[in-house]
């Protein structure tokens, strides 16, 4: 078997475009374009490109970028200061602080002083409780973006055996939990699971996020599964994810390739969960199914 590969730039294009026309639509309805804020914490220089990449694509699709970089050295409370200034302005909807911070720099303090309405990154324990819960909220970007091409892919995921590897707050909790909400039956593994092998056996969906390069293995799929890399590691030969590509290719249905797969998805997401949040802030009626 050859895999279908899976085209993350173009269902991201095709949601950016979306996004496009419903930022047009809020700017008529509330009188102001939908705004996102991005703060980047030193010079790392791949977090400087998706920064760009952020600001970039808020612009082309209609909506206002306030971009803010601080220095590597800046001090926990002045960062948090900044946080609430933003928290507190009318123009932004969404603020995402990029991610690693400086090591001086709690993650955790930062993230919950971002207002849960604003917190478009969905990382607030208040919206992961809400993911967990199923009330309204917002969903990570890289999660919600697998499960975008998922559903493109597969249709109904009702009954599907799936196994999530990676269990972090930023992707593979949350891909759990929406495969849950989805109907599907989930595993979470890690890297340190007994027999890991042996539950991606039986998946029907495998979702790699453990970051480490090339860790699946084909041999270990289950034929015609439909296989999601969130993995992005930078080796001497290049960009590889977390799957071994060449092996799965050959058993797998269907594969979301590294780059060009789910990266995409996650710049394009923030969009429209940014959208979202300045429809929920102006109190402005919205299909959030539409997106
Ligand atoms: N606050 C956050 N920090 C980080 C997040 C996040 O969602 N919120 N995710 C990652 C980085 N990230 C966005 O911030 C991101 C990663 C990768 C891509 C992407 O399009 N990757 C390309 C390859 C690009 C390359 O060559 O490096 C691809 O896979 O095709 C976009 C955004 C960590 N921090």
């Amino acid at each position: 078997m050859t895999a279908r590969i899976i085209d993350g730039k173009a269902a991201a294009a095709d949601l950016r475009a979306r996004v496009g026309d419903a930022a047009a639509a809020f700017e008529a309805k509330a009188g102001r374009k939908a705004g996102l804020a991005v703060v980047l914490v030193g010079e790392d220089p791949a977090s400087a490109v998706y920064v760009r990449s952020k600001g970039k694509a808020t612009v082309a699709a209609g909506m206002a970028s306030f971009e803010h970089r601080l220095d590597a050295d800046v001090a926990e409370a002045d960062l948090l200061a900044l946080v609430d200034r933003l928290n507190a302005d009318p123009a932004v909807d969404g603020i995402l602080v990029q991610l690693p911070l400086p090591k001086h720099i709690r993650e955790s303090v930062v993230i919950e002083r971002i207002v849960p309405e604003k917190d478009v990154d969905g990382f607030h324990p208040v919206n992961a409780g809400r993911l967990a819960t199923g009330l309204e909220g917002f969903v990570p970007c890289t999660p919600l973006g697998c499960l975008m091409l998922l559903k493109t892919e597969l249709g109904d995921l009702t009954g599907k055996d799936a196994v999530v590897i990676g269990r972090s707050n930023i992707v593979g909790k949350p891909m759990a939990a929406l495969l849950t909400r989805a109907s599907a039956t989930v595993t979470i593994a890690h890297s340190r699971t007994k027999d890991l092998a042996g539950h991606v056996a039986r998946a029907d969906i495998v979702v790699a996020a453990v970051g480490i390069a090339q860790f699946v293995k084909g041999e270990w799929l289950k034929p015609g599964a439909t296989v999601i890399d969130v993995g992005i590691n930078r080796t001497d030969t290049g960009l590889v994810g977390d799957v071994d590509f060449d092996s799965a290719a050959s058993v797998a249905a269907a594969i979301t390739p590294v780059p060009g797969g789910v990266g995409p998805m996650t710049i394009a997401v923030l969009l429209r969960n940014t959208l979202v949040a300045a429809y929920r802030n102006a109190d402005v009626a919205f299909d959030e199914d539409s997106l």
